[in-house]
């Protein structure tokens, strides 16, 4: 399925450096640049897949979409509101997004079913029996409804990301941000995990994902976006990418680096 209309998710020229100091004239160290003016599109309904190597930046990039990091310079524009804008309400732009994470970070003294509904209780206050319904047909769409009351360590690595992953869903968000969620696992439940995408990708969830599978890039990805130290290097569909003999450096790169 293709994304249509005006962008989602947008980013313009986003820079952003660790360390150092952004102020003229002050002392401190060199700053590290670890997003370079990137450029990026996101149509509602589509799925953008990022790759490259370790440290090339596809964390920070989805954490600053996240507005956990502050960026240095350019837009985050979220149907055309600039969100990096420091007065915007980061909460609010939060709550439109949902950021998953390679190690689930589910809270572990807390059920399942506690797990999916302690945001929408205290953060939003829903009534607690509307948040637990709307936590039960979370898990049952990820196949998990009869592990609501088992704590994370009862579950297998796919399942507790897989609850990670109706958690992030629960609230409603306009756009998905994956990061490496299948690295963690074995490779024995990797595949649960990538059939979950495959299906959410198939309901039209609008995906931005920094994976190394790349067969699930070649499956889902409207785009892929190859980051090579912080830059765009590579952008197209995963033909063009992945596939296409004029790019075999790209291709060797990437078949190296990647499943
Ligand atoms: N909080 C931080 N403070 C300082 N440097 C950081 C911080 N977060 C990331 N970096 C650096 O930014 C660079 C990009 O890291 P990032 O995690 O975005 O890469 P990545 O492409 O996601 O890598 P991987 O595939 O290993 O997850 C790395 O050099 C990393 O050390």
């Amino acid at each position: 399925m293709s994304g249509t209309g005006a962008p989602l998710l947008s980013l313009r020229g986003v820079r952003k450096s660790f360390g150092g100091t952004r102020r003229r004239g002050a002392r401190g160290g060199v700053a590290h640049l670890v997003l370079d003016g990137v450029d990026l599109d996101l149509a509602p309904h589509s799925c953008t897949v990022l790759v490259g190597a370790s440290g090339s930046g596809k964390s920070t990039l989805l954490r600053v979409v996240d507005l956990l990091e502050d960026v240095d310079d350019g837009q985050i524009l979220l149907d055309g509101v600039d969100v990096a804008d420091p007065w915007v309400d980061a909460d609010a732009v939060r709550a439109r997004l949902a950021l998953v994470f390679q190690q689930y970070n589910l809270f572990p003294h807390l059920r399942v079913m506690d797990n999916l509904t302690l945001a929408p209780r205290v953060v939003h206050g829903r009534p607690r029996d509307e948040a637990e319904a709307a936590a039960e047909a979370m898990l049952a769409k990820v196949g998990l409804a009869h592990k609501a009351r088992a704590y994370p360590d009862q579950l297998s690595g796919g399942e507790q990301q897989r609850v990670a992953i109706a958690r992030a869903l629960v609230g409603d968000p306009e756009v998905l941000l994956l990061d490496e969620v299948t690295s963690a696992l074995d490779p024995a439940l990797v595949g649960e995990v990538l059939d979950l995408l495959l299906d959410l990708r198939t309901e039209g969830t609008t995906m931005l994902v920094a994976t190394h599978e790349m067969g699930f890039a070649r499956d889902v990805a409207d785009e892929v976006v190859f980051l090579h130290e912080g830059r765009v290097h590579e952008r197209g569909t995963p033909a063009q990418v992945l596939d296409d003999p004029q790019r075999a450096a790209t291709r060797e790169f990437l078949r190296r680096l990647h499943r």
